[in-house]
């Protein structure tokens, strides 16, 4: 029995998305989350899935949301980011079932400064149910791991109790990812923040699940974003499977996997981090940096292929009269973009195992 017996295609939220991330766990496959910041990246990771017959997310940070509703709109009290999170979802929504592939859309770190963007898309989400019986996006990312954990519980459980009226599904962050996110440099955080401890996972899992159980955690194993120079970054995707145990004790739960993480960082991540990860329950890994270079590559591969066309409106090798606009329409130069990205995503698929689970 495939996916596709269980969840339909298009956007799934509430009870299918929970199905979706029950049937990854149980096959060992996670779900690639892409960042998108444009409906040529939407384009392409979609393109993707549906070239591997597999279930995708897709995500808007906060600064992606704001590029997709454009830079000439202020974002001082998170509109643009909020019109551009929006506007990217009833993107997704009105294409996501023409290419035959489940599709989740998701929001990305939200960290407390940036609350009143959550509040802009929940608010979103409460009209659509209305409408439809269901929110406008899956899924949201709250991430107050900067902030003490009571502090970032009781925020959570606060939204979760909202979201969980209109079947929308919270992902909460609880250790810290290295890197920057969202212009937050966490470069030099203490080592023992990007580690998280089963303690604190148990805390979350019983407290959440008192509220409902559409959740899943991005707990830190040393997850950073963006890709550095070998051995700079260390992963321990086996804390998970720690984690894992002693919720399972626990709850004297049958399932060795009771609870659903989620990789941030996915980028620069071996196959074999990644599979160890699939062990453990992670049903999403988040990809954003090694996408954005395929995107990049895709073009500048086009431009160094095509350099001698791309000088001047006419005139070329093949003759001084000769008009250059079928290499200078964004239809051929950015489709290189993202033909480069789809493989990249393709690749995400592989390692995440994802591949033909229609
Ligand atoms: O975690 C991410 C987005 O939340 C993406 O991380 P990378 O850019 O390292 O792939
Ligand atoms: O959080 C990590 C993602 O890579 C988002 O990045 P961004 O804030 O530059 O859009
Ligand atoms: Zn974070
Ligand atoms: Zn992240």
């Amino acid at each position: 029995m495939g996916l596709l017996d269980i969840i339909p295609a298009g956007v799934v939220t509430g009870d299918n998305l929970k199905k979706l991330f029950d049937y990854a766990q149980e096959h060992k496959f996670a779900i690639p989350a892409i960042n998108c910041t444009s409906t040529s990246t939407i384009n392409a990771a979609l393109e993707a899935a549906k070239k591997c017959r597999s279930p995708i997310i897709i995500q808007f940070s906060n600064g992606g949301a704001a590029y997709v509703a454009g830079k000439a709109i202020d974002n001082k009290n998170q509109e643009a980011s909020i019109l551009g999170a929006v506007a990217g979802a009833q993107y997704v929504r009105s294409i996501a079932k023409a290419y035959g592939i489940p599709v989740v859309i998701h929001s990305d770190h939200c960290a407390k400064k940036l609350l009143p963007w959550f509040d802009g898309m929940i608010a979103a989400d409460e009209e659509y149910f209305k409408a439809h019986g269901e929110p406008l996006f899956s899924s949201h990312m709250l991430d107050l791991s900067e902030d003490p954990m009571e502090e970032n519980i009781e925020t959570c459980l606060k939204y979760l109790k909202r979201m969980a009226a209109i079947d929308c599904f919270l992902e909460m962050e609880i250790g810290i990812t290295g890197g920057e996110e969202d212009g937050v440099d966490n470069s030099d955080v203490d080592n023992a923040s990007l580690y998280t401890q089963p303690e604190d996972i148990w805390e979350i899992y019983r407290r959440f699940s008192e509220v409902t159980d559409l959740f899943s955690i991005a707990a830190a194993f040393g997850n950073v974003h963006g890709v550095y120079a070998p051995g700079n970054v260390k992963l321990h995707p086996e804390l998970l499977g720690k984690h894992q145990a002693y919720v399972k004790d626990q709850l004297k739960a049958k399932s060795d996997t009771p609870v659903y993480f989620v990789f941030h960082g996915g980028s620069g991540s071996s196959p074999k981090e990644i599979s160890t990860a699939l062990e453990f329950g992670v049903v999403k890994m988040n990809v954003d940096t090694d996408t954005q270079w395929a995107y990049w590559k895709g073009l500048r591969d086009f431009y160094e292929k095509n350099k001698a066309y791309l000088q001047s409106q006419v005139g070329n090798p093949d003759g001084e009269n000769k008009p250059n606009k079928k290499y200078y329409d964004p239809r051929v130069f950015i489709r290189s973009a993202e033909v480069s990205m789809v493989d990249r995503i393709a690749e995400a698929f592989d390692n995440l195992n994802s591949k033909n689970v229609l």
